[in-house]
């Protein structure tokens, strides 16, 4: 393999990649339950030397864990060797390159290991921006944002990942793939949607050519509070329903919005009294940003709604904030909380029966836990919904207070909604995959699967 390209058989390399950032993965790296470690991180630098990496693991029967940033939160990079006796680690961050950019067509060509803020310098020296926001956006990669149908904060505007997907180049046991030739197609079905969010199981991604925009002009943040969840989910529902969502929108429940004005310090309770003067008895906040969108046609769109407003302090203090998550939660960990999010979407006459059924299976598994929660992402039909949960950890069973309350929740989720709107399936949402897509959907995937990774090397123990 040191013949094809950089390997480490280093401990310090090894335990780096040695999981995501899930709970429990965090919790095995402090000693909590055992922590699959790679055998070794193979590590890349062009489409060509993936290709061989893949032709040697194939001879000699190795697994091969594709590592793009690394933070997956459903266990999509654990080093799970399933029946192979060694596992690799496959770290994508050499291929680092924008190959093309063609801005007649505003599609440029990037490599798989970029990262968020890497892809937004490269195309920005081009005046493009791919506007793909997620809140792990400082470390995912292109590849891994392909791989996971991931959904950025901006989505109402730019659209999902997918949505920005023109072609995906894959390097699979079986050869090279290339999938997606023109912006449209009535080439049968559409094989570019069966390889995104395919999670490492079909190939390992290489490029990916994408939709970009120009770069926006003096974009702007706004903060909202609504009085109750139940009328914010009706603004959200309408905003999106007449067309004119602001490229961010984002409405917190009662819990998160107490949560987000208590960490506002000083002003929060200059803004508690002003909202108790207008009125409001159960203050959900509400953010919109808009970076390519009419700022106009929302607001006038919000002119039928009583809606208050906090001006564009709480929006620029929400976008300060707006990666601070990872952090947060490392403090948080070392504090002896238990923080973890899980994340759904459903039909809009679904979505209060669905935050109240989690919201519930929550608290009857973790006793006296903080339980927020926030739609992010709306569409015409629905939208999805991120919980934040906050426990004091177990001393006894950390590993087990999480499980049991993770398979609660992802029961009530799986009656109700999708079992995962943009975390993807990983291992973790693996038991209810069935239930969504039906066993025949299963054995489709494992038919492609069996064609393109005949030998299963590819991410064992994934999606499938
Ligand atoms: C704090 C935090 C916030 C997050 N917020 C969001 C969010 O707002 N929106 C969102 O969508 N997600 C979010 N996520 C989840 C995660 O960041 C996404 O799933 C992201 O797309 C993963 O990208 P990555 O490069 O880190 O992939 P990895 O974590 O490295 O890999 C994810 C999966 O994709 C596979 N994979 C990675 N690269 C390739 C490749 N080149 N070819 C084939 N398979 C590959 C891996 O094997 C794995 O199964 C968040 C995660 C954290 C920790």
């Amino acid at each position: 393999m040191e013949a094809v390209c950089t390997v480490s058989l280093l401990d310090a390399d090894r335990l780096e990649h040695a999981g995501g950032l899930s709970y429990l993965d965090l919790l095995r790296h402090r000693g909590h339950g055992d922590l699959p470690v790679p055998d070794a991180v193979v590590a890349p630098a062009s489409p060509e030397e993936v290709a061989e990496v893949l032709r040697v693991c194939v001879e000699h029967d190795v697994a091969v864990v594709p590592f793009g940033g690394g933070t997956s939160v459903v266990g999509g990079v654990e080093a799970l060797r399933g029946p192979k006796s060694a596992v690799v680690a496959l770290d994508l961050a050499g291929l680092g390159s924008l190959v093309s950019v063609d801005p007649l067509s505003r599609v440029a060509v990037l490599q798989a290991g970029i990262t968020g803020p890497e892809a937004e310098r490269l195309l920005g020296e081009h005046g493009f921006t791919l506007g793909h926001f997620p809140q792990s956006f400082e470390r995912a990669t292109i590849g891994g944002f392909a791989a996971t149908r991931s959904a950025g904060q901006a989505s109402s505007g730019y659209g999902r990942f997918e949505d920005m997907v023109e072609s995906v180049r894959l390097a699979t046991p079986v050869g090279e793939w290339v999938v997606g030739a023109a912006p449209a197609s009535a080439a049968g079905p559409d094989l570019k949607q069966l390889v995104i969010g395919s999670e490492g199981q079909f190939g390992v991604i290489t490029e990916v050519s994408l939709r970009v925009r120009p770069r926006p002009y003096g974009p702007r943040y706004e903060g909202f509070v609504v009085d109750g969840w139940e009328a914010g989910v009706s603004l959200v529902r309408s905003l999106a329903q007449d067309g004119v969502l602001a490229d961010i929108t984002r409405l917190s429940d009662e819990h998160e919005t107490e949560v987000a004005l208590a960490l506002a310090g000083s002003k929060a309770s200059v803004v508690t009294r002003y909202l108790r003067f207008r009125g409001v008895a159960k203050p959900c906040l509400v953010i919109l940003g808009w970076e390519c969108r009419s700022r106009s046609a929302t607001m006038s769109s919000l002119s039928g709604h009583r809606v208050v407003r906090l001006g564009r302090a709480m929006g620029a203090s929400w976008l300060h904030g707006r990666y601070n998550g990872p952090r947060q939660r490392d403090a948080l960990l070392d504090a002896g909380v238990c923080v973890e999010t899980l994340e759904t979407a459903t039909h809009w006459s679904r979505v209060s029966e669905l935050r109240d059924a989690v919201r519930s299976a929550l608290l009857a598994e973790l006793g006296d836990a903080v339980v927020m929660c926030h739609i992010s992402h709306a569409y015409e039909t629905g939208a999805s919904l991120y919980f934040t949960v906050l426990v004091p950890r177990s001393l006894e069973d950390p590993v087990g207070q999480w499980a049991r309350a993770k398979v609660a929740a992802s029961d009530a989720i799986s009656r109700l909604g999708t079992i995962t709107h943009h975390h993807a399936v990983g291992r973790d949402h693996q038991p209810w995959l069935e239930n969504e897509i039906g066993s025949i959907g299963v054995d489709v995937l494992r038919a492609v699967k069996a064609q393109l990774d005949p030998t299963g090397i590819l991410n064992p123990g994934k999606l499938l």
